[in-house]
């Protein structure tokens, strides 16, 4: 019989019921963020050597057929298939040339054969192009042994792309693949959302730029390069980047002019219970409404989000690995919406547990996990540290994405299945 030990508590007093009744699920946050968000309405042109990373504001459609004309696949000789009778072999008289990138003037007409390159026009009258590794050329002939399918080795007009099809519809994220659709529909110039115009406010007295000089009780700063990063992954515009003070008058001041050019605003720190967290109380201050403000989740309970005048603020808590927990599940989403990408999250997935879990039951916790091979059944194994600690970064770098174990969840066995959202990095 396995015996369960108790699992102690930290003894902080966060997750206490009353503490977590004022808290809501991630689904309720994730529902508040789509149902209170509209994607920045104003859009742009932009030539398609620029459009990496936008999201496109209008479908992409086919200027004209891809291929254009029909073409051949394969280097060889292109041949009317009717005009081979008997049981063969045949003799093909070899009448012209047709290399890519010239139009073709001479037919194939009767029992002739034209030389052809792969992705040159077919000549008119010939319907299959046999490979050169498959006749015998001899002089100004080829011996053909085995008759072709007609259609062998063409790849024909329209058959990729017919004219003015939908290729991609509005919302889509031009990646490479994107915008190797683009190109081959002949879009040359693309109408994209403008750019998510950010701004990013790292609150705390504490916090010292990464690397450089710091007394005793101060920190180097992990949220500022973290989210630059983050935002620069996901191709929105850094108008502003500020180190915030710990003062109400200074960050009204701070966050009221962020507010005032941007379409988010993004905040790290301050945003907890203790009297040097003036975060909140300076969103109030700016007149601005609090969409939610707690989220019963380890790590990142603080995360919030509203509005202050026209512009979406995020509020991220200072522990980095909560920052970046917050970010990925809720900063994703605030982007998608924002953006036009999409509604809600990032896509999750199922994956189950290397090992067994123990764990104290109340909040959702993300916790950082690593893909780590498959189970007998062919599903993603996914391997973690015995606890999320808010604080320890150094274990960022070695997880590929985020396991959600669900609240009320206290011990699970290995093998168990749980939800996995990958780590968005572009
Ligand atoms: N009495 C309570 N205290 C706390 C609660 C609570 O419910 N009751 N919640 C805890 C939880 S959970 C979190 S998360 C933190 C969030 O606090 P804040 O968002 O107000 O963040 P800070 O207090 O400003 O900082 C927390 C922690 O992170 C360090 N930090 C801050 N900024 C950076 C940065 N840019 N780079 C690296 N490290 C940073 C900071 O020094 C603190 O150690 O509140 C708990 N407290
Ligand atoms: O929610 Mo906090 O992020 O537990 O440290």
């Amino acid at each position: 019989m396995t015996v369960h030990q108790a699992i102690a508590s930290p003894g902080c007093g966060c997750d206490s019921q009353d503490m977590l009744q004022s808290l809501i699920s991630i689904d309720e946050a994730l529902a508040r963020i789509v149902a209170h968000t509209a994607p920045v309405g104003r859009t742009e042109a932009v030539s398609l050597d620029r459009a990496f990373g936008r999201i496109l504001a209008q479908p992409v459609r086919s200027r004209s057929m891809a291929p254009a004309f029909d073409n051949a696949a394969m280097d060889g000789y292109a041949i009317a298939t009717s005009a081979l009778t008997g049981a063969g072999p045949w003799v093909l008289p070899v009448v012209a040339r047709v290399p890519a990138g010239q139009a073709v003037t001479i037919p194939v007409a009767g029992a002739v054969a034209a030389r052809i390159f792969t992705g040159a026009s077919i000549p008119c009258g010939a319907d299959a192009v046999v490979m050169q590794e498959d006749v015998l050329r001899d002089g100004d002939v080829i011996h053909l042994s085995r008759r072709p399918e007609p259609g062998l080795n063409i790849r024909r007009a329209g058959s990729d792309m017919t004219k003015g099809a939908t290729v991609l519809d509005k919302g889509r994220k031009l990646g490479p693949r994107e915008i190797a659709a683009c190109a081959a529909a002949g879009a040359g110039i693309l109408r994209v959302r403008r750019r998510l115009r950010v701004a990013l406010l790292v609150t705390g007295d504490e916090v010292r730029s990464a690397g450089g000089a710091r007394e005793a009780a101060q920190i180097w700063d992990v949220n500022t390069p973290m989210l630059t990063a983050s935002l620069a992954s996901v191709g929105v515009e850094i108008i502003a980047s500020a180190h915030g003070v710990d003062s109400l008058a200074g960050l009204v001041d701070q966050l009221g002019d962020m507010a005032a050019q941007a379409d988010l605003v993004i905040t790290t720190g301050g945003i907890s219970v203790g009297e040097e967290d003036h975060v909140k109380p300076t969103v109030t201050a700016l007149g601005g409404e609090v969409l939610f403000s707690g989220v019963a989740i380890k790590p990142g309970k603080p995360v919030s989000v509203g509005r202050i005048g026209k512009a979406y603020w995020l509020g991220l808590p200072g522990n980095p690995v909560s920052a970046f927990v917050t970010w990925q599940v809720f900063g994703m989403a605030l982007i998608r919406t924002l953006t036009g990408e999409g509604t809600g999250g990032p896509t999750r997935r199922h994956v189950v547990t290397a090992s067994a879990i123990r764990r104290k039951p109340g909040r959702c916790e993300l916790r950082p996990a690593t893909l780590a091979g498959f189970d007998a059944h062919g599903r993603e194994i996914v391997s973690f540290e015995d606890a999320t600690d808010s604080a320890r970064v150094g274990l960022l770098s070695l997880a590929d994405g985020l396991m959600f174990l669900s609240a009320d969840a206290e011990s699970l066995p290995a093998g168990a299945l749980v939800e996995f959202q990958p780590f968005c990095q572009s």
